[in-house]
C-alpha cells in the first residue's frame, strides 16, 4: 500500500503532479486557441444525409440531432463511432461541508475512491457494460488514500478498460468554504482546469473517442448550485436540491448557505464580476474545475464529451463561459433529479438524452446514455437511403 498524498515530487520532472502555474496558464490559453466551432458543411452534410434516410423526417428525434452534433464536431459525415469511451471520475472534498449541506461524512468521498478503485461502484458496472474505461482523479480529496500499488497512474496514456486507476492530480487537498472565503485561489482554478484538459488530451491521444464526465465530492451539489446561480442569475431557491437526500429544514438550510456563498462573492469580487475563473475560484469545487478543464481539452481535440448530473453541469457553465464553441463537443448523458441540472442545461442549450430520475453522479448517467450516442451515429452511418431501398419518398 502506498499513500499518494505523502508522496515527495522530484524537482526536475514531479511524477504525479499538477503543472505548475505557468505550464498551466498554457496549457489554458492552448486548449482555448485550439477550440472551434462545429464544422458548417459536415453539419450540412450530415442535416441532407438525416433527409434521405428511410424514414420520416425527424421520426429519430434527439438522435438525429446527436448525429449532426458529431458530424459538425469531427468535421465529417458520417462521424466516427464514437467508441471506446473513458470516463474519469474527478474527485474532491469541499469546505462547505462544515455548513451541514450533506447527511454523509467528508470521508465517504475518499472511500467511494476506493470503491471506483475496486470496480464495484454504479459507474464501474455500467461503464463496464459499454467496454468503457474508468480513470479516477484525485482533484482534491482530504481523507488520505490508502491505494494498492498498481492502482496509481502516472498520468492518463496508459488507461485500460479492464483497470481502473488513479492519477493524482491535487492541486490542493479540499476546498475552503464557499460560505466564508473563496473555494480556491486563482492559481489554484487555473492549474487545475490545466489539469482536465492535459488529462482530456491524455485520452484523446490514447484512442478514446468519447469521453464521459463524472464527479465525487461529498457536498458537491452545494458548489454546483452557487455555479449555477452565479451564471445563469436564477435564484438560490430555485436551483439548490436535496442531493444525497436531506430533508426540508436542511434544504431551507442549505438553500441559505448557497445565499450567503453567492452574497460573499458578490461583495468580494467587484473588479471582475464576470470572469469565469474568478467565478469557479471563489464558489465552485475542485472537481469542477478540472471537469470544466476535462470539456475544454475535448473540445479542443474535438472528441466527443458525454456530460454526467448536476455537477457537470455546472463546471459546463464555465467551460462554455470561457469557450462558447466547447459547447459543440458537449452532449448532455441525462437529466438529474437535481433542479439546478435542468437549469444549466436550459442555459446551456443542450437535450439530456435520458430521464430516470438519476441523481448519483460518478458519470453514472452520462455512462448509461453511450449506447444511445453509438446508435445516433450508427444510424447515420449505416440506414439505406429511400434511392438505395428503393421507398418510395412522401408525396407532398
Ligand atoms: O449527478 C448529480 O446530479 C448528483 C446529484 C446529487 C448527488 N450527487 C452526488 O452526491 C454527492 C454530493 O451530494 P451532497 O448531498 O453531499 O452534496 C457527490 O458525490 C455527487 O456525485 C450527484
Ligand atoms: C454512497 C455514495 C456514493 C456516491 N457516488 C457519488 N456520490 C456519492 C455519494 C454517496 C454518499
Amino acid at each position: 500500500m502506498t499513500a499518494v498524498q505523502g508522496q515527495e515530487p522530484s524537482p526536475e520532472q514531479p511524477p504525479n503532479q499538477p503543472q505548475s502555474l505557468e505550464q498551466a496558464q498554457a496549457t489554458l490559453d492552448a486548449a482555448l486557441a485550439a477550440i472551434r466551432p462545429a464544422d458548417p458543411s459536415a453539419l450540412e452534410a450530415a442535416r441532407d444525409q438525416q433527409a434521405r434516410l428511410t424514414k420520416p423526417a425527424g421520426a429519430l428525434g434527439v438522435l438525429e440531432e446527436v448525429s449532426i452534433r458529431l458530424a459538425g464536431l469531427a468535421g465529417t459525415c458520417p462521424p466516427p463511432d464514437p467508441s471506446p469511451a473513458a470516463v474519469a471520475v474527478f474527485a474532491a472534498d469541499h469546505g462547505v461541508h462544515a455548513q451541514g449541506v450533506s447527511p454523509w461524512p467528508q470521508e465517504v468521498t475518499a472511500q467511494m475512491v476506493a470503491n471506483f478503485l475496486a470496480g464495484g461502484a454504479a459507474v464501474n458496472v455500467l461503464a463496464r457494460q459499454s467496454g468503457a474505461a474508468v480513470v479516477v482523479v484525485d482533484a482534491g480529496v482530504v481523507t488520505p488514500l490508502e491505494l494498492a500499488e498498481d492502482a496509481l497512474a502516472v498520468d492518463a496514456t496508459d488507461i485500460q478498460p479492464e483497470q481502473p486507476r488513479l492519477i493524482a492530480r491535487a492541486v490542493r487537498k479540499g476546498s475552503d468554504d464557499i460560505s466564508v472565503r473563496p473555494a480556491m485561489t486563482r492559481e489554484q482554478a487555473i492549474r487545475s482546469l490545466a489539469s482536465g484538459i492535459e488529462i482530456a488530451g491524455q485520452l484523446a491521444a490514447s484512442g478514446y473517442r468519447a469521453l464521459v464526465a463524472g464527479d465525487m465530492g461529498i457536498a458537491n451539489t452545494t458548489a454546483s448550485a452557487t455555479l449555477i446561480a452565479a451564471f445563469t442569475g436564477s435564484d438560490p431557491a430555485s436551483v439548490t436540491g436535496r442531493g444525497t437526500g436531506i430533508d426540508e429544514e436542511a434544504h431551507r438550510h442549505k438553500v441559505g448557505v448557497v445565499r450567503v456563498a453567492l452574497a460573499r462573492r458578490t461583495a468580494e469580487n467587484d473588479t471582475h464580476p464576470q470572469d469565469p475563473i474568478d467565478i469557479l475560484a471563489s464558489v465552485g469545487g475542485l472537481e469542477h474545475a478540472q471537469i470544466a478543464g476535462f470539456i475544454l481539452g475535448a473540445a479542443a481535440h474535438r472528441v466527443p464529451i458525454v456530460l454526467d448530473g448536476v455537477i457537470a453541469g455546472a463546471a459546463a457553465l464555465v467551460a462554455a463561459a470561457l469557450a462558447p464553441a466547447a459547447l459543440d463537443a458537449c452532449l448532455a448523458g441525462h437529466r438529474s433529479a437535481e433542479p439546478g441540472h435542468a437549469v444549466a442545461l436550459q442555459h446551456l442549450g443542450l437535450t439530456p438524452l435520458v430521464d430516470l430520475e438519476l441523481r448519483l453522479g460518478e458519470g453514472s448517467g452520462a455512462v448509461l446514455a453511450l449506447p444511445l450516442v453509438r446508435s445516433a451515429v450508427a444510424v447515420l452511418r449505416e440506414m439505406a437511403t429511400f434511392d438505395t431501398a428503393g421507398v418510395t419518398e412522401k408525396s407532398s
